[in-house]
Protein backbone atom coordinates (compact mmCIF):
# COMPACT_ATOMS: atom_id res chain seq x y z
CA UNK A 1 0.00 0.00 0.00
CA UNK A 2 1.29 3.35 -0.84
CA UNK A 3 1.04 5.68 2.38
CA UNK A 4 -0.25 9.48 2.11
CA UNK A 5 3.59 9.85 4.63
CA UNK A 6 6.17 7.69 4.96
CA UNK A 7 9.33 8.63 7.30
CA UNK A 8 12.36 6.51 8.01
CA UNK A 9 14.64 6.45 10.08
CA UNK A 10 14.97 10.05 10.63
CA UNK A 11 17.91 11.94 12.03
CA UNK A 12 18.14 15.53 12.74
CA UNK A 13 20.96 17.30 14.58
CA UNK A 14 21.31 20.89 15.79
CA UNK A 15 24.70 22.79 16.16
CA UNK A 16 24.92 24.91 18.92
CA UNK A 17 28.15 26.27 20.65
CA UNK A 18 28.16 23.91 23.38
CA UNK A 19 28.01 20.76 21.65
CA UNK A 20 26.23 19.13 18.71
CA UNK A 21 22.49 17.83 20.32
CA UNK A 22 20.38 15.10 18.38
CA UNK A 23 16.83 16.56 18.27
CA UNK A 24 15.14 13.81 16.22
CA UNK A 25 16.90 10.31 16.03
CA UNK A 26 15.67 7.21 14.09
CA UNK A 27 11.89 8.50 14.03
CA UNK A 28 9.29 6.14 11.55
CA UNK A 29 5.97 7.20 10.97
CA UNK A 30 3.79 5.70 8.65
CA UNK A 31 0.02 7.79 7.60
CA UNK A 32 -2.09 5.53 5.31
CA UNK A 33 -5.23 7.63 3.13
CA UNK A 34 -7.75 8.92 5.35
CA UNK A 35 -5.91 8.23 9.03
CA UNK A 36 -5.19 10.24 11.95
CA UNK A 37 -1.73 9.56 13.51
CA UNK A 38 -1.54 11.12 16.87
CA UNK A 39 2.45 12.09 17.82
CA UNK A 40 2.34 12.07 21.72
CA UNK A 41 5.24 13.25 24.65
CA UNK A 42 6.21 15.70 26.68
CA UNK A 43 7.74 18.82 25.55
CA UNK A 44 11.05 19.31 24.26
CA UNK A 45 10.75 15.43 23.04
CA UNK A 46 11.14 16.63 18.90
CA UNK A 47 7.45 16.67 18.04
CA UNK A 48 7.48 19.64 17.10
CA UNK A 49 11.47 19.55 15.34
CA UNK A 50 9.62 16.59 13.29
CA UNK A 51 6.62 18.84 11.84
CA UNK A 52 9.52 22.13 10.78
CA UNK A 53 11.40 18.49 9.15
CA UNK A 54 8.48 17.75 6.92
CA UNK A 55 8.17 21.00 5.66
CA UNK A 56 10.92 22.26 5.05
CA UNK A 57 11.15 24.84 8.05
CA UNK A 58 14.20 24.01 10.10
CA UNK A 59 16.40 26.95 11.28
CA UNK A 60 19.67 27.63 10.11
CA UNK A 61 21.40 25.70 12.87
CA UNK A 62 19.35 22.60 12.15
CA UNK A 63 20.24 19.70 9.64
CA UNK A 64 18.63 16.56 8.11
CA UNK A 65 21.53 14.02 8.65
CA UNK A 66 19.93 10.30 7.56
CA UNK A 67 16.74 8.83 7.12
CA UNK A 68 14.01 9.49 3.75
CA UNK A 69 10.29 10.86 3.86
CA UNK A 70 8.11 10.26 1.17
CA UNK A 71 4.74 11.63 0.35
CA UNK A 72 2.72 9.44 -1.40
CA UNK A 73 5.40 7.26 -2.90
CA UNK A 74 7.66 10.20 -3.78
CA UNK A 75 10.73 10.87 -1.66
CA UNK A 76 10.71 14.45 -0.96
CA UNK A 77 13.52 14.06 1.37
CA UNK A 78 16.98 11.66 1.33
CA UNK A 79 19.97 12.28 1.82
CA UNK A 80 21.45 15.04 -1.30
CA UNK A 81 17.86 16.01 -1.61
CA UNK A 82 14.71 18.38 -0.12
CA UNK A 83 11.84 19.47 -1.83
CA UNK A 84 9.73 19.50 1.41
CA UNK A 85 9.23 23.37 1.50
CA UNK A 86 7.77 23.16 -2.51
CA UNK A 87 4.90 20.62 -1.35
CA UNK A 88 4.38 23.05 1.45
CA UNK A 89 1.16 24.14 0.96
CA UNK A 90 -0.01 22.24 -1.76
CA UNK A 91 0.22 18.62 -0.66
CA UNK A 92 0.87 19.29 2.68
CA UNK A 93 -1.09 21.90 4.86
CA UNK A 94 -0.17 22.42 8.60
CA UNK A 95 -1.51 24.03 10.92
CA UNK A 96 -0.18 25.56 14.39
CA UNK A 97 -1.15 26.05 17.81
CA UNK A 98 -0.99 29.67 17.45
CA UNK A 99 -3.57 31.07 14.36
CA UNK A 100 -1.38 34.19 14.40
CA UNK A 101 1.51 31.68 12.99
CA UNK A 102 -0.91 31.23 9.93
CA UNK A 103 -2.95 34.47 9.43
CA UNK A 104 -1.43 37.64 8.64
CA UNK A 105 -3.32 40.16 11.14
CA UNK A 106 -2.54 43.18 8.49
CA UNK A 107 -5.06 41.40 5.66
CA UNK A 108 -8.62 40.31 5.18
CA UNK A 109 -9.34 36.23 5.66
CA UNK A 110 -10.76 36.71 1.76
CA UNK A 111 -7.48 38.26 0.61
CA UNK A 112 -5.51 35.58 2.45
CA UNK A 113 -7.53 32.69 1.10
CA UNK A 114 -7.11 34.26 -2.75
CA UNK A 115 -3.44 34.62 -1.94
CA UNK A 116 -3.04 30.91 -1.20
CA UNK A 117 -5.19 29.68 -4.39
CA UNK A 118 -2.92 32.03 -6.75
CA UNK A 119 -0.11 30.42 -5.39
CA UNK A 120 -1.03 26.63 -5.48
CA UNK A 121 -3.90 26.48 -8.01
CA UNK A 122 -3.03 29.59 -10.27
CA UNK A 123 -5.35 28.24 -13.14
CA UNK A 124 -8.73 28.70 -11.46
CA UNK A 125 -10.94 31.85 -12.63
CA UNK A 126 -11.95 34.44 -9.60
CA UNK A 127 -15.55 32.59 -9.87
CA UNK A 128 -13.95 28.83 -9.04
CA UNK A 129 -11.77 30.50 -6.26
CA UNK A 130 -14.57 32.76 -4.36
CA UNK A 131 -16.73 29.24 -4.14
CA UNK A 132 -13.49 26.94 -3.10
CA UNK A 133 -13.52 29.83 -0.43
CA UNK A 134 -17.15 29.74 0.71
CA UNK A 135 -16.97 26.14 0.68
CA UNK A 136 -14.45 25.33 3.02
CA UNK A 137 -15.22 27.85 5.12
CA UNK A 138 -18.22 26.38 5.14
CA UNK A 139 -16.82 23.07 5.89
CA UNK A 140 -15.08 24.34 8.84
CA UNK A 141 -18.61 25.02 10.56
CA UNK A 142 -18.51 28.75 9.82
CA UNK A 143 -21.95 30.14 8.63
CA UNK A 144 -21.17 33.63 8.70
CA UNK A 145 -18.99 33.45 5.50
CA UNK A 146 -19.10 36.78 4.24
CA UNK A 147 -18.67 38.45 7.28
CA UNK A 148 -15.65 36.18 8.12
CA UNK A 149 -14.09 36.65 4.78
CA UNK A 150 -14.16 40.81 5.21
CA UNK A 151 -12.98 40.40 8.64
CA UNK A 152 -9.71 41.20 9.48
CA UNK A 153 -8.04 38.45 12.24
CA UNK A 154 -8.43 40.26 15.24
CA UNK A 155 -12.01 40.91 14.61
CA UNK A 156 -12.58 36.49 14.72
CA UNK A 157 -13.01 34.71 18.19
CA UNK A 158 -9.91 32.33 19.31
CA UNK A 159 -12.24 29.66 17.91
CA UNK A 160 -12.52 30.83 14.56
CA UNK A 161 -9.54 31.95 14.22
CA UNK A 162 -8.31 28.85 14.64
CA UNK A 163 -10.89 27.56 12.05
CA UNK A 164 -10.20 29.98 9.57
CA UNK A 165 -6.12 28.78 9.92
CA UNK A 166 -7.70 24.98 9.21
CA UNK A 167 -9.29 26.49 6.22
CA UNK A 168 -5.84 28.11 5.19
CA UNK A 169 -4.30 24.35 5.72
CA UNK A 170 -7.03 22.60 3.41
CA UNK A 171 -8.59 25.04 0.77
CA UNK A 172 -5.47 23.59 -1.67
CA UNK A 173 -6.88 19.89 -0.77
CA UNK A 174 -3.24 18.74 0.30
CA UNK A 175 -2.91 15.18 0.59
CA UNK A 176 -1.68 15.70 4.70
CA UNK A 177 -1.95 18.03 7.43
CA UNK A 178 0.27 18.52 9.97
CA UNK A 179 -1.28 19.95 13.30
CA UNK A 180 0.49 20.75 16.03
CA UNK A 181 -0.56 21.54 19.21
CA UNK A 182 -3.51 23.06 17.15
CA UNK A 183 -6.20 22.73 20.53
CA UNK A 184 -3.57 24.03 23.16
CA UNK A 185 -4.42 27.48 23.22
CA UNK A 186 -8.00 26.62 22.98
CA UNK A 187 -10.65 26.71 25.45
CA UNK A 188 -12.15 22.71 26.35
CA UNK A 189 -15.52 23.58 24.30
CA UNK A 190 -13.77 24.79 21.12
CA UNK A 191 -11.16 22.46 21.37
CA UNK A 192 -14.18 19.46 20.69
CA UNK A 193 -15.00 21.30 18.46
CA UNK A 194 -11.94 21.29 16.37
CA UNK A 195 -11.15 17.96 17.01
CA UNK A 196 -15.05 17.14 15.35
CA UNK A 197 -14.01 18.74 12.71
CA UNK A 198 -11.25 17.15 12.21
CA UNK A 199 -12.64 13.79 12.31
CA UNK A 200 -15.35 14.97 9.80
CA UNK A 201 -12.23 16.12 7.35
CA UNK A 202 -10.57 13.25 7.48
CA UNK A 203 -13.87 11.26 7.08
CA UNK A 204 -15.11 13.04 4.09
CA UNK A 205 -11.81 13.64 2.25
CA UNK A 206 -9.40 10.87 2.84
CA UNK A 207 -6.71 13.53 3.93
CA UNK A 208 -3.94 11.81 5.86
CA UNK A 209 -3.42 13.62 9.42
CA UNK A 210 -0.31 13.65 11.74
CA UNK A 211 -1.61 15.15 15.28
CA UNK A 212 1.06 16.71 17.61
CA UNK A 213 0.17 16.60 21.40
CA UNK A 214 1.58 16.23 24.57
CA UNK A 215 -2.49 15.49 25.55
CA UNK A 216 -3.41 12.08 25.85
CA UNK A 217 -7.06 11.93 26.11
CA UNK A 218 -7.27 14.57 23.02
CA UNK A 219 -5.01 11.85 21.60
CA UNK A 220 -6.87 8.59 22.44
CA UNK A 221 -10.47 10.41 21.24
CA UNK A 222 -9.12 11.27 17.94
CA UNK A 223 -6.40 9.04 16.81
CA UNK A 224 -6.32 6.09 14.65
CA UNK A 225 -2.57 5.34 15.96
CA UNK A 226 -0.66 6.60 18.04
CA UNK A 227 3.87 7.27 18.43
CA UNK A 228 4.78 7.81 21.77
CA UNK A 229 7.95 10.41 21.74
CA UNK A 230 10.68 10.99 24.06
CA UNK A 231 13.70 12.46 24.23
CA UNK A 232 13.91 12.74 20.02
CA UNK A 233 12.87 8.80 19.58
CA UNK A 234 9.44 7.17 18.96
CA UNK A 235 9.66 5.10 21.93
CA UNK A 236 6.52 2.93 21.37
CA UNK A 237 3.79 3.00 18.40
CA UNK A 238 0.71 1.31 17.34
CA UNK A 239 -3.18 1.49 17.68
CA UNK A 240 -4.54 3.90 19.64
CA UNK A 241 -6.35 1.78 22.52
CA UNK A 242 -3.30 -0.98 22.24
CA UNK A 243 -1.18 1.57 23.26
CA UNK A 244 -3.24 3.42 25.32
CA UNK A 245 -4.71 0.34 27.10
CA UNK A 246 -1.82 -1.51 27.52
CA UNK A 247 1.29 0.52 27.09
CA UNK A 248 4.85 -1.25 27.29
CA UNK A 249 7.33 1.55 27.34
CA UNK A 250 7.75 2.39 30.89
CA UNK A 251 7.95 6.07 29.62
CA UNK A 252 4.15 5.74 28.01
CA UNK A 253 2.72 4.03 31.44
CA UNK A 254 4.52 7.06 33.20
CA UNK A 255 2.73 9.62 31.05
CA UNK A 256 -0.77 7.82 31.33
CA UNK A 257 -0.27 7.95 34.79
CA UNK A 258 -0.59 10.80 35.04
CA UNK A 259 -3.35 11.81 33.67
CA UNK A 260 -6.38 11.67 36.34
CA UNK A 261 -9.10 9.79 33.84
CA UNK A 262 -6.41 7.14 33.45
CA UNK A 263 -5.49 7.04 36.80
CA UNK A 264 -8.54 7.15 38.57
CA UNK A 265 -8.11 3.89 40.26
CA UNK A 266 -4.76 4.50 41.69
CA UNK A 267 -2.96 7.48 42.42
CA UNK A 268 -2.07 10.33 40.34
CA UNK A 269 2.08 10.01 39.83
CA UNK A 270 4.16 12.30 37.95
CA UNK A 271 7.20 11.12 36.34
CA UNK A 272 10.06 13.21 38.59
CA UNK A 273 13.33 14.10 36.60
CA UNK A 274 13.93 15.94 33.44
CA UNK A 275 14.47 14.46 29.76
CA UNK A 276 18.54 14.27 29.11
CA UNK A 277 20.34 16.40 26.72
CA UNK A 278 20.46 14.09 23.84
CA UNK A 279 23.82 14.80 22.42
CA UNK A 280 24.94 13.08 19.62
CA UNK A 281 27.42 10.98 21.78
CA UNK A 282 24.79 9.98 23.61
CA UNK A 283 24.21 6.42 23.88
CA UNK A 284 21.53 4.03 25.59
CA UNK A 285 17.94 4.46 26.50
CA UNK A 286 17.28 8.15 27.08
CA UNK A 287 14.68 7.44 29.49
CA UNK A 288 16.89 5.28 32.04
CA UNK A 289 17.83 7.56 34.34
CA UNK A 290 14.08 8.23 35.10
CA UNK A 291 12.85 4.42 34.88
CA UNK A 292 12.73 1.52 37.51
CA UNK A 293 13.26 -1.17 35.02
CA UNK A 294 16.66 0.22 34.43
CA UNK A 295 19.05 -2.40 34.11
CA UNK A 296 23.33 -1.94 32.86
CA UNK A 297 21.66 -3.16 29.18
CA UNK A 298 19.57 0.03 29.14
CA UNK A 299 22.91 1.66 28.49
CA UNK A 300 23.77 0.13 25.04
CA UNK A 301 21.98 1.08 22.10
CA UNK A 302 18.22 0.16 22.28
CA UNK A 303 16.51 -1.49 19.68
CA UNK A 304 12.88 -2.18 18.92
CA UNK A 305 10.68 -5.17 20.38
CA UNK A 306 8.59 -5.84 17.78
CA UNK A 307 8.27 -3.97 14.67
CA UNK A 308 8.93 -0.35 14.29
CA UNK A 309 4.95 -0.30 13.31
CA UNK A 310 4.02 -2.13 16.40
CA UNK A 311 6.50 -2.17 19.18
CA UNK A 312 8.55 -0.48 22.11
CA UNK A 313 12.14 0.80 22.16
CA UNK A 314 12.73 -0.80 25.05
CA UNK A 315 14.46 -3.70 26.63
CA UNK A 316 12.23 -4.07 29.32
CA UNK A 317 9.16 -3.55 27.99
CA UNK A 318 5.87 -3.97 30.44
CA UNK A 319 3.89 -6.70 29.86
CA UNK A 320 0.13 -6.35 30.50
CA UNK A 321 -2.22 -4.34 32.69
CA UNK A 322 -0.74 -5.87 36.03
CA UNK A 323 2.89 -4.92 35.25
CA UNK A 324 1.06 -1.45 34.11
CA UNK A 325 -0.16 -0.70 37.72
CA UNK A 326 2.53 -1.78 39.47
CA UNK A 327 4.29 0.54 36.95
CA UNK A 328 2.27 3.44 37.57
CA UNK A 329 3.34 3.40 41.52
CA UNK A 330 6.54 2.43 40.86
CA UNK A 331 7.97 4.29 37.91
CA UNK A 332 9.79 6.29 39.82
CA UNK A 333 13.53 5.53 39.97
CA UNK A 334 14.49 5.33 44.25
CA UNK A 335 15.87 8.99 44.20
CA UNK A 336 12.79 10.29 42.41
CA UNK A 337 10.45 8.43 45.29
CA UNK A 338 12.41 10.07 47.95
CA UNK A 339 11.18 13.41 46.62
CA UNK A 340 7.52 12.60 46.41
CA UNK A 341 7.33 11.17 50.01
CA UNK A 342 9.54 14.34 51.05
CA UNK A 343 6.90 16.76 49.23
CA UNK A 344 3.84 14.79 50.97
CA UNK A 345 5.03 15.33 54.18
CA UNK A 346 5.59 19.11 53.34
CA UNK A 347 1.67 18.70 52.61
N1 LIG B 1 17.41 25.33 16.53
C1 LIG B 1 17.64 24.63 17.64
N2 LIG B 1 18.87 24.59 18.19
C2 LIG B 1 19.11 23.88 19.31
N3 LIG B 1 18.18 23.15 19.96
C3 LIG B 1 16.94 23.15 19.45
C4 LIG B 1 16.60 23.89 18.28
N4 LIG B 1 15.28 23.69 18.02
C5 LIG B 1 14.81 22.87 18.99
N5 LIG B 1 15.80 22.55 19.85
C6 LIG B 1 15.70 21.67 21.01
O1 LIG B 1 15.24 20.41 20.53
C7 LIG B 1 14.38 19.79 21.47
C8 LIG B 1 13.09 19.43 20.76
O2 LIG B 1 12.38 20.63 20.46
P1 LIG B 1 10.91 20.60 19.83
O3 LIG B 1 10.44 22.01 19.74
O4 LIG B 1 10.95 19.80 18.61
O5 LIG B 1 10.12 19.81 20.95
P2 LIG B 1 8.57 19.66 21.21
O6 LIG B 1 8.34 18.27 21.63
O7 LIG B 1 7.81 20.18 20.05
O8 LIG B 1 8.34 20.62 22.44
P3 LIG B 1 7.20 21.70 22.68
O9 LIG B 1 5.93 20.93 22.86
O10 LIG B 1 7.65 22.40 23.92
O11 LIG B 1 7.21 22.59 21.46
C9 LIG B 1 14.21 20.79 22.60
O12 LIG B 1 15.09 20.40 23.65
C10 LIG B 1 14.62 22.09 22.00
O13 LIG B 1 15.19 22.96 22.98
Amino acid sequence: MTHVLEVRDLRVEAATQSADLLLVDGADLRVARGEIVGVVGESGCGKSTLVRTLIGMLESNVEVTAGEVSLLGDTVLAPGRDTTARIRGSKVGTVFQDAARSLDPLFKIRFQLREVLARHLPDLTAEQAADRMAAVLRRMGIDEVDRVLDSHPHQLSGGLRQRVAIAIAVITDPALVLADECTTALDVTTQAEVVSLFRDLVRDTGVGLVFITHDLLLASDLCDRIAVMYGGQVVETGPTAEVLENPRHPFTAGLLASVPSWSAEGPLVGIPGSAPRVTTEFRGCRFADRCARVSDRCRDDVGWTGGREDGVRCVHPLDGTADRAHDAAGSVPAAGKEELMAEEERR
